[in-house]
């Protein structure tokens, strides 16, 4: 798992697979000319630039150099936020590129955070059945976790995520600097994905976040290593047929409660509050110490993450029983049997799950 620093400044992460490509890590890189023709290669001559309302000034610096390379640009708006990840909106981005003339060889980049990603993503996965997609992640979310690993969806009615492509990006290029405008929530969910890395796999995390709750200090450091966690994961298990699955820790819970919500809610609180619930989880069934647990607690709480969660249960576990992970009517929970080492935990009992859930809603 080595990354070499190069002499630019940039840390480049691999992430394998049948179709490898790199995450670069770095300061400046959406300014740097040429660096995000670099990723897209020469071949795509029309490109979608999908982008918010939010992220206009670095999607137009973008459109404007791949424009300058020779490239035909059409720059794609769509809602802020989750509000993206709707069908209506992916049919929207297919007309476009259709009304464009988008061929094969074109390309998608989107510039945003995890909602736009996944969107666009899923848009390129569709078009001509695959299309090639550059991701410039803007949120520390989008950075430690949406943009690697190559899964895009958007959400239905019904559940969090439930249509969707494994539709891996051609590069990922995370910028540093545009973390400066993040609202500070915003920053303060993607430590949830942060902490979440630490707790399947890399304990370091954990300390890093003892050390600077706020994620400030360490930033590049948190932010490479729960790349390098995602990376290994997803270099080995692209498709979840097994191991990826780890990944989901906190998102049994935490889906839900965004559903329950109307995706009106941050996906790293709600996963924060689903990751107390699975250590409570894991606590009850004897698997996981009561200091692990109370030690969720205490580092989410410090990170300003959610550690509580009111509200009816009937609603919520109705809500998980469309988790992806489901077989049958047997949930499945990624739980921790120490901190670094995931589990699956199939099928608790509902006295147990009703129990985890009153001593989350405390
Ligand atoms: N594909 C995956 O593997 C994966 C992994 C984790 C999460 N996700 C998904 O990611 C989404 C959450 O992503 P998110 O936390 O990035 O939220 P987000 O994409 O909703 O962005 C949060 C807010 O920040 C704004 N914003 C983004 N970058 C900004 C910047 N640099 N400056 C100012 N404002 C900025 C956005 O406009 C939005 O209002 C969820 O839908 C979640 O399901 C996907
Ligand atoms: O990449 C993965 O695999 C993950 O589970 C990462 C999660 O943080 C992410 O929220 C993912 O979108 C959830 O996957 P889903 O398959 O449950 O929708
Ligand atoms: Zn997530």
């Amino acid at each position: 798992m080595s990354s070499p620093i190069l002499t630019s400044g940039c840390t480049r992460i691999r992430i394998g697979g049948d179709r490898p490509y790199e995450a670069v890590v770095g300061h400046g890189l959406t300014r740097e000319a040429g660096e995000t023709g670099r990723v897209l290669g020469a071949e795509p001559l029309r490109v979608a630039v999908v982008h918010s309302r939010a992220l206009l000034a670095t999607a137009r610096r973008i459109a404007r150099e791949l424009t300058d390379e020779g490239r035909i640009v059409v720059s794609l708006e769509v809602p802020e936020g989750e509000a993206a990840k709707d069908m209506t909106v992916v049919v929207g981005l297919w007309r476009a590129l259709a009304d464009a003339g988008f061929t094969r060889s074109d390309a998608v980049v989107a510039v945003g955070g995890g909602a736009t990603t996944d969107l666009a993503g899923f848009a390129a996965a569709g078009w001509l059945r695959g299309v090639r997609l550059v991701l410039v992640p803007t949120t520390l979310l989008g950075m430690v976790d949406a943009a690697i690993g190559g899964k895009t969806a958007v959400n239905l009615p019904q559940g969090k995520n439930l249509v969707g492509a494994f539709h891996p990006p051609a590069g990922v290029l995370c910028d540093l600097d545009l973390l400066d405008t993040l609202p500070p929530a915003d920053y303060v969910s993607g430590l949830a994905e942060v902490i979440k890395a630490g707790f399947i796999a890399d304990p370091e995390i954990l300390r890093l976040v003892e050390d600077d709750p706020a994620g400030a200090v360490h930033t590049r450091e948190l932010v490479e290593r729960a790349i390098r966690v995602k990376a290994e994961v997803v270099t080995e298990d692209f498709r979840e047929d097994g191991r990826r699955e780890h990944l989901n820790y906190g998102h049994t819970l935490g889906h839900a409660i965004e559903r329950v919500a109307g995706y009106r809610v941050r996906h790293g609180e709600a996963v924060a509050a689903g990751m107390v619930f699975a250590a409570e989880l894991a606590r009850l069934d004897g698997r996981l110490s009561a200091a692990d647990t109370q030690r969720h607690r205490t580092l989410l709480a410090a990170a300003g993450l959610p550690t509580t969660h009111g509200g009816a249960w009937a609603p919520l576990r109705d809500a998980m029983g469309i988790d992806k992970k489901t077989r049958g009517n047997r949930l499945r929970f990624v739980v921790l049997d120490a901190i670094g080492r995931p589990a699956l935990f199939t099928a608790p009992d509902e006295d147990l799950l009703r129990a985890a859930y009153e001593r989350l809603a405390r």
